[in-house]
């Protein structure tokens, strides 16, 4: 095959550079990634370079599936020994390799964020500090920051001897990584400072990876913090075949410590480094790339940039201005209908919004409508507590030592383990220096326990240990189902027999498809494996088979993807600009940059909305169009109902709304239709007016409503069966 017919100059001389340090900085859609998978694919087919000396590494687990499709669909096959993943993946798997040499167990955990967090409260509550000062979702936010930038507790704690708060900062970043290290357990920052950890501590490791990633590929540079550079910088030091591509334009991860100054470091650390421009988008259409540039140059941080494109000029971009958020998701669900009829499929619309709560209204409005979504990110499908209970299960017969699993499952099902009894378990095993696991083999020794509690104990260890023996000698989605057998999980939520518990069983049936589908792509995988993978899945970035379904996702997490049609929601200030940056000049263009992604995502057709009435979290308020919109000069917009004046053909197919702009409200008033009172469903209370179930418990037979109604009446609690509320029904 040939690798470089259809690219453009620049691009050929990019695939074709020979050896050495390259350096690809281009615009949005130009095609960086297309280049780095045709770079790939020509040194494999023509240059006959070992498929597994080559490493790729990219920003988002959906970023890197879509890399392995492409290369694998250029090299008629599979990527076959490329290590392609994030960085996060690619050093779990150095680490499941070597990391015994720094002292862990090569079976450890990944903690997601709840675990930092519960591990987070035990510190703050071990060192007596008050947890309305030292909160932990900001201590864990300065902890990774702090890892990102490489500072170790004990710098940080001597650096700031004299700052009191600081300084307790830096004991509880101590504590912290002590006690994730008696867990055996790594966080998501330590997956890259273990790493590097690793390569200091035994250079052979390190010899071993330079030589063997002869080539090695960074997509999304721009995006790259301190830490993941210094790895790269390491692995390619010796070849120095180092190939990176990025956007200034697209950096988004500020926050997370990612420095531009990668790229400036980048021509210093690897002298001789080839760089190459590329300026022609081959994505959108003239119209959009017109409105994506007039929107970045508003930033002043920036180096001038020219991109064009030799694509159609397009629809003009349509502006449309919604009463409020739920209509707004009609709007867009009318929209994909109407382009629908006109040809289009599910899987060519992306909904583009700044937070997942955000989320929560189109799906409801796309449920109700029948339209097939996936949403990436903020699906808080391994959120959800059954699918964490599991997961937890399988954590600790994988890693026996990891306390933080154990006490999560201890008592679940319920085992009358009470919160008494570990309490003096867990404060004996402190005191011998030992897992909760491993003291529970020896009750006896552990003081004043109730000869119930004992037993109820001996019972959940016999389980655990058959199942650790065991465990081997199935598949993983058999030794799931004798988990979920063994530990009467299955059966006490078919005992429970409500709603909410049939939801659980689906879900646990979504977890084994997930199981069953790794081991088709991983058949040589075993639990270890399956469990790094899925702790991988981080919030940021579900994988999802998206095939023929819209596309939710935040704007970070749509980075490097592209769509036929972008539905750009909730631009309004205080939202997209999020509110924190509206007084804040560097974390504005920080706040541009991410709109300057999400515009050029849209290779068709872009819509970009926004709500004069916003509920978010049951708080409603009057919003604003974000300035990001005034900065669009107006020649270059539309809105639905001006383009359907016009009749012109070109533009008909964004004529249809006139039937969202007036759904009417018809009430229903039913004790029946109680029923179907669900999370989102909108009801008018007697006295307090409309509202929206935020949240439902099941209460003896009853069900409680948490209802979320306009100000200043706010949240209310209300049993379904006695409440004078009516259903509000839409269409
Ligand atoms: N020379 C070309 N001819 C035709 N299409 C191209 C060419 N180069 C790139 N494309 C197409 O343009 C689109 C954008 O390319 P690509 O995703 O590689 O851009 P990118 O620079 O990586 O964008 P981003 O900055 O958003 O990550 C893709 O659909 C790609 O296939
Ligand atoms: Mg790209």
């Amino acid at each position: 095959m040939d690798y470089i017919s259809g690219l453009n100059d620049r691009q050929k001389e990019a695939v074709l550079h020979p050896e050495g340090p390259l350096l690809i900085l281009a615009g949005a859609g130009s095609g960086k990634t297309r280049v780095l998978t045709h770079r790939i694919a020509y040194l494999i087919e023509e240059r006959k370079i070992f498929p597994g000396n080559i490493l790729a590494i990219t920003f988002t687990n959906k970023a890197a599936n879509e890399m392995k499709e492409r290369v694998a669909e250029l090299l008629g096959g599979d990527i076959g020994y490329i290590w392609m993943g994030t960085f996060h993946s690619i050093c779990v798997r150095i680490l499941r390799q070597d990391i015994d040499k720094i002292g862990y167990d090569r079976s450890f955990s990944i903690y997601d964020r709840d675990d930092q967090i519960t591990l987070m409260k035990e510190c703050i509550k071990e060192q007596n500090l008050n947890k309305d000062i030292y909160k932990e979702r900001s201590i864990l936010g300065n902890i990774s920051s702090l890892k990102d930038a490489m500072i170790s507790p004990d710098t940080y704690i001597n650096q700031n001897y004299n700052d009191y708060y600081r300084r307790n900062v830096g004991e509880l970043y101590a504590l912290y990584q002590k006690k994730l290290k008696q867990n055996n357990a790594l966080d998501f920052d330590d997956l890259i400072i273990k790493t590097l950890e690793l390569f200091r501590a035994d250079p052979m490791v390190l010899d071993y990876y330079q030589k063997k990633f002869k080539y090695i590929f960074v997509d999304e540079f721009q995006d790259t913090n301190k830490s993941q550079y210094e790895l790269i910088r390491l692995l390619a030091d010796k070849h120095k075949n180092l190939c990176v591509v990025g956007d200034d334009d697209q950096s988004i991860y500020k926050f997370r410590g990612a420095d531009i100054t990668n790229i400036l470091n980048f021509e210093k650390d690897f002298p001789n480094t080839k760089i190459i421009k590329l300026e022609q988008n081959y994505r959108s259409t003239k119209n959009i790339l017109n409105v994506a540039n007039h929107v970045i140059k508003n930033n002043s941080e920036r180096k001038d940039k020219s991109l064009w494109t030799d694509n159609e000029e397009g629809n003009l971009v349509v502006v449309e201005t919604l009463p409020d958020s739920q209509e707004e998701a009609y709007f867009v669900a009318n929209m994909i209908e109407k382009l629908m009829v006109e040809g289009y499929k599910p899987s060519d619309f992306a909904i583009l919004y700044r937070t997942n709560a955000q989320s929560r209204t189109f799906e409801e409005v796309f449920i109700k409508r029948g339209i097939p979504y996936k949403i990436v990110g903020g699906l808080r499908f391994y959120d959800r507590k059954e699918i964490k209970d599991i997961l937890a299960y399988l954590k600790l017969i994988q890693n026996p030592v990891d306390d933080i699993s154990l006490k999560r499952i201890i008592n679940v099902p319920k085992r009358g383990i009470g919160n008494a009894t570990m309490g003096k378990i867990e404060q004996y095993a402190n005191e011998v220096g030992e897992s909760i696991y491993s003291v529970l083999q020896k009750l006896d020794d552990i003081p004043d326990l109730s000869t119930r509690a004992k037993n109820s104990i001996k019972g959940f260890v016999e389980i655990v240990n058959n199942l650790m023996r065991i465990k081997e000698q199935m598949s993983i989605k058999d030794f799931i189902e004798e988990v979920l057998k063994e530990t009467n999980y299955i059966k006490e939520l078919e005992k429970q027999d409500d709603i909410e518990s049939r939801t659980r069983l689906e879900n646990i049936r979504e977890f084994i498809s997930v199981a069953v589908d790794f081991e088709v792509k991983n058949p040589e995988g075993n639990l270890e494996d399956f469990l790094a993978t899925v702790s991988l899945l981080s919030d940021v970035d579900k994988t999802e088979d998206l095939k023929n379904t819209a596309t939710m996702l935040t704007v970070h997490s749509a980075k490097g993807l592209e769509f036929p049609v972008v539905f750009l929601v909730g631009m309004e200030e205080g939202l997209f600009p999020i509110f924190r940056a509206l007084d804040n000049e560097s974390e504005l263009e920080e706040e541009r940059r991410l709109c300057y992604v999400a515009i050029t995502r849209a290779q068709k057709l872009l819509f970009i909305t926004h709500a004069k009435i916003r509920t978010i979290y049951g708080n409603t308020s009057y919003s604003l169009p974000s300035r990001f919109i005034d900065e669009i000069p107006k020649n270059l917009i539309t809105t639905t109902e001006e383009s359907s004046n016009l009749g012109n053909n070109k533009r008909r197919l964004v004529n249809i709304v006139d039937r969202t702009k007036r759904r009417k409200n018809n009430t229903v008033k039913s004790q029946e239709n109680k029923d179907k009172v669900q999370v989102g469903t909108k009801v008018n209370h007697k006295k307090w007016g409309i509202g929206t179930v935020v949240q439902i418990k099941n209460k003896d037979e009853d069900k409680e409503l948490v209802i979320a109604f306009n100000e200043p009446i706010g949240l209310k609690r209300l049993l379904l069966s006695i409440a004078p509320i009516e259903i509000v029904k839409g269409d």
